[in-house]
């Protein structure tokens, strides 16, 4: 049985970014997440931590529906964006995707330009009047993404040829040049070195306030480190949401305490 939870432990912050109520998901007859209600909120980083197989790639995704490209998921129960129900029929899910922008576990930079990567969202959703206007948007999404200077020279290489880090911090530009409200990341850092992952960490430092962050993580010490605010899921419950001080150093729950103090995960 799911324990009460803290939905919103920053009902201090006004209204959330996004609310999940009763939201459970299903693989085929699987339910690989069982009525999850929370808040995330505009000024913060939130981290989804659990051991592996919990659920907390399934619930990110339902945050951009980008479960509706796996044919045998279903999702039941209310996600609102600023109040707006994201799984009303009629809801323009490219939209939806350009506000609710997505960083995978392996960076996926397409296989064309530097330039081209950042340049084909603001192209598609008719993000810039001309070239200039472009370009420019081109400049700001890699300086924000902390890859303009050592990009800057070469902007017509290809995307794929950069080294790990520097293309997932180019596919963080690509979601940014499309000016998102949320970023979802999924496990950004799992296929980075330790300096890279510090890069991308700092880097999701900078961006907070700016745009709503949650990111997936394995490791507990990246979540004490990026977040603000952590959600512990369990066998596909979310068991406990809180301030990550707390979480880490003060956690209400047995089973968050087990999992911080490594006895299963
Ligand atoms: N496409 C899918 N089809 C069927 N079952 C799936 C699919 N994706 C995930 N699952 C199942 O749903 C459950 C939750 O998986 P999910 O990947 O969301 O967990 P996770 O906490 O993100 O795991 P990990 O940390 O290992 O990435 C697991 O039992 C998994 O096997």
């Amino acid at each position: 049985m799911v324990s009460e939870v803290n939905a919103n432990p920053a009902s201090d912050q006004g209204e959330p970014k996004i609310r999940a109520t009763d939201v459970s998901v299903f693989y085929g007859e699987k339910r690989a997440i069982d009525n999850v209600s929370i808040d995330i909120h505009q000024e913060h980083v939130t981290a989804f931590i659990g051991p592996s197989g919990c659920g907390k790639s399934t619930f990110l995704r339902t945050l951009n529906r980008m479960n509706d490209t796996i044919g045998s998921a279903r999702v039941e129960g209310l996600i609102e964006l600023d109040g707006e129900d994201i799984y009303r029929s009629g809801m323009d899910v490219v939209q939806l995707r350009a506000r609710v922008g997505m960083v995978f576990q392996k960076p996926n930079p397409f296989p064309k330009s530097i330039y081209e990567n950042i340049a084909y969202g603001p192209k598609i959703h008719g993000l810039a009047q001309g070239k200039a206007e472009l370009d420019a948007i081109v400049e700001r999404s890699l300086h924000r993404a902390g890859l303009w200077d050592e990009v800057k020279d070469r902007l017509q290489d290809s995307g794929t040829a950069l080294s790990g880090g520097q293309q997932q911090r180019l596919c963080i530009a690509r979601a940014i040049a499309v000016d998102p409200e949320v970023i979802l990341m999924d496990e950004p850092c799992s296929a980075l070195d330790p300096i890279a992952t510090a890069r991308i960490e700092e880097l999701i430092d900078d961006l907070r306030g700016r745009y709503a962050i949650v990111i997936v993580t394995h490791s507990m010490q990246q979540a004490a480190r990026v977040s603000q605010r952590t959600a512990f899921f369990h066998l596909g419950h979310l068991v406990e949401y809180g301030h990550t001080s707390d979480i880490f150093t003060n956690p209400r729950e047995k089973r968050t305490q087990d999992y911080i103090t490594g006895r299963y995960g």
